[in-house]
């Protein structure tokens, strides 16, 4: 890391907050340090009119402070819409925790993370993302009640993780029902690449629904383990984007779909778990332009805010499967609404989303 103090002039010329190209009218960024724990977190609250901001927290051994701040200022922007997709009266923000997971997590760190939530009094509420489980977050719940994702035996709803998977699962049959005709995805080929607590659970519902599944990881590990509990294919070739297959499921990090990889992609449907898998909005157009449907991940990935929203909502299981489920209507109806209006899914689903949040902005300035 770069620790040469530079200059206000310098500062002023790099625009590192609000002229970071992520940056999108965000509400407030707080920025967390504390010495004695390691704790370096950056927390986004990108939009509160629908509610207070909910998103999950990501500890992730970023390259550098300005990764972590654009992936904390892509993240939270992606909730607002999810939240305003999916119908839930909640606005979107997200954390960043910089480190390494396996080794630099403690409770101490998580705990100091918590104060901080609780010190912007529920204006944002946290959740478990990439690097978090559920009793990291009852260790946050020690000291905030500012956090969801918290274990059953604690009065929470659970990990969302498996019910992140079934909403992807039911946008990808919507999107293969748009695509194929048939939402049916017996002897489709899948390629899930990431199978971790979602991944996992997506690869558990392809099987048995008879489709032909591979999957990619970094972790040796976690494919031996998967592939012998499935019995699916391992990937073992070098570039699984130029692969052919019937659908991409991305579901470790995102922006992989972006200038290196977009030509080579030869699957007809794009559904996965990851949040912002299109780099930049324009290689949804393209995708749009080589007759590839693409699920907009903030839509189909729902299923774990859905869960977590529970916890604030007094509602139960039932109650969070039916409006997981409902995600393949709202799919669908959105790539139908593309294709009217002449724009991508991820516009579509974006100018829904909007539309909610401007409505009630409307509302309560009356
Ligand atoms: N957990 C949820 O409920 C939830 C909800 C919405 C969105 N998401 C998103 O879904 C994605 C997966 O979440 P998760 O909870 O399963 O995370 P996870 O950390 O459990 O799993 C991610 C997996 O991806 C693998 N991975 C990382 N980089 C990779 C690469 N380049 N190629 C192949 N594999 C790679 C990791 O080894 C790991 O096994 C994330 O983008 C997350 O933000 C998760």
């Amino acid at each position: 890391m770069n620790s040469k103090v530079i200059s206000a002039k310098e500062l002023a010329k790099a625009d590192p907050v609000f002229g970071q190209l992520s940056f999108d009218d965000h509400e407030q960024i707080v920025f967390c340090n504390d010495k004695d724990t390691g704790l370096k977190a950056i927390i986004g609250i990108h939009n509160t009119v629908l509610g207070p901001a909910l998103g999950g927290t990501r500890m992730w051994n970023y390259a550098n402070e300005w990764e972590a701040l654009n992936d904390v200022l892509r993240l939270s922007r992606g909730m607002t819409f999810k939240s305003a997709i999916t119908g839930l009266n909640l606005g979107g923000g997200k954390a960043v925790i910089i480190g390494d997971a396996k080794t630099q997590k403690t409770p101490e760190l998580m705990r100091k993370f918590g104060e901080f939530v609780h010190s912007l009094s529920g204006k944002y509420i946290t959740a478990e993302d990439v690097g978090m489980t559920t009793e990291d977050m009852d260790t946050v719940r020690e000291v905030t009640p500012y956090v969801t994702g918290i274990s059953e035996s604690k009065g929470g709803a659970g990990n969302p993780s498996p019910i992140t998977a079934f909403g992807v699962f039911m946008g990808m049959k919507a999107a293969a029902k748009y695509q194929f005709g048939s939402n049916v995805l017996e002897d489709k080929s899948v390629f899930v690449q990431g199978i971790g607590n979602v991944g996992e659970a997506l690869v558990e519902h392809l099987v048995n629904e008879g489709a032909k599944v591979t999957i990619a990881d970094l972790s040796e590990e976690r494919l031996e383990s998967v592939s012998n509990k499935y019995g699916v294919a391992i990937y073992k070739g070098k570039d699984i984007y130029s692969e052919a297959m019937d659908i991409y499921a991305p579901c470790a990090l995102g922006a992989t779909i972006n200038d290196e990889t977009i030509n080579k992609i030869k699957a007809k449907v794009i559904a996965g778990a990851a949040n912002n898998q299109l780099a930049e909005d324009r290689h949804g157009v393209m995708l749009q332009e080589r007759g590839i449907v693409y699920a907009p991940d903030f839509l189909i990935n729902a299923g774990g805010i859905i869960n977590v929203y529970a916890e604030l909502e007094n509602y139960g299981r039932e109650e969070i499967i039916r409006r997981t489920e409902n995600i393949y209507n709202t799919t669908l109806e959105i790539l139908e609404r593309a294709a009217t209006n002449g724009v991508t899914p991820n516009v579509a689903a974006l100018n829904t989303a909007q539309e909610r949040i401007a409505k009630r902005k409307a509302e309560d300035s009356k």
